[in-house]
């Protein structure tokens, strides 16, 4: 797994991240944003893919209760249940790239075992967000990508110990949210349902947005009793980082 301590200084040691980085007006320990993450031609390629392919959700499985729309890939999780429910093997070839680039700009180690091994991809219509979460300790490892496409929004991340403690950040399309350390942690995310924002005086209408959420599930094994919440053996206990109950 790539240590904490590596990516921070990984990516404050990259001339082309860190002026992306210090574009972040609200800083949380262990957030950063980078910008232009693809080309438009990329996010254009990018979503042809995405929309060839089947979305649940909507009254579709697997998820049919869901009103938003996801594909996922590699592991499919279950939101009725909240846990990771079926091992889907590989991530899609037309993700590769991210996966090269997420290498290349040393946000992950080139080391195989340690790639994301899932995406969910998550589809916001006009009137659809995300209530306050934070993915599971137990399920997902300590490092959470985002890459947001299409569209603009806000993202909230509340602390889960004080409510008042809050920063507002806007996901351009094709720019990557790292959430690592106290961001994945301490706090909750969450994206509201309103079809227009404003983020410094500026009007943010918002329109379809898609996000490709990736994260690493160390162990999955359905059947053995041993399995932590979620059906995944991930110990994040020595995360420094996470919140003791
Ligand atoms: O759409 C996003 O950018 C966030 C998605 C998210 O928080 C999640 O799927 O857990
Ligand atoms: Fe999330």
């Amino acid at each position: 797994m790539v240590t904490l301590k590596q990516l921070d200084s990984q990516l404050s040691s990259s001339t082309t991240s860190q002026s992306h980085l210090s574009s972040l007006n609200a800083p949380i320990e262990g957030l950063f944003l980078i910008d232009d993450f693809i080309s438009e031609r990329e996010e254009f390629e990018l979503i042809n893919s995405i929309d060839l392919c089947e979305w649940s959700g909507n009254g579709i499985p697997p998820n049919p209760e869901m009103k938003r729309r996801t594909q996922h890939y590699g592991y499919e999780f279950s939101y009725r249940y909240r846990k990771v429910v079926q091992n889907l093997g590989k991530l899609p070839t037309f993700l590769d790239f991210l996966i090269k680039r997420f290498i290349e700009k040393k946000i992950i180690q080139p080391i195989e075992e340690e790639y994301p091994n899932m995406c969910i991809i998550n589809e916001y219509q006009v009137g659809q967000g995300i209530m306050p979460h934070t993915d599971s300790p137990e399920m997902f490892g300590p490092v959470i990508l985002s890459l947001s496409i299409l569209s603009s929004c806000l993202i909230t991340f509340t602390h889960i110990q004080d409510s008042t403690n809050q920063s507002i950040i806007l996901l351009k399309p094709r720019s990557l949210l790292i959430m690592t350390k106290s961001s994945r942690f301490d706090y909750k995310h969450s994206i509201s349902k309103d079809a227009v924002e404003y983020y410094n005086g500026e009007e943010i209408k918002r329109n379809r947005r898609v996000s490709l959420t990736f994260r690493t599930i160390m162990e999955f094994n359905e059947n053995d009793e041993n399995m932590g919440k979620g059906g995944c053996k991930f110990n994040n206990n020595n995360v420094q980082y996470k919140l003791t109950k």
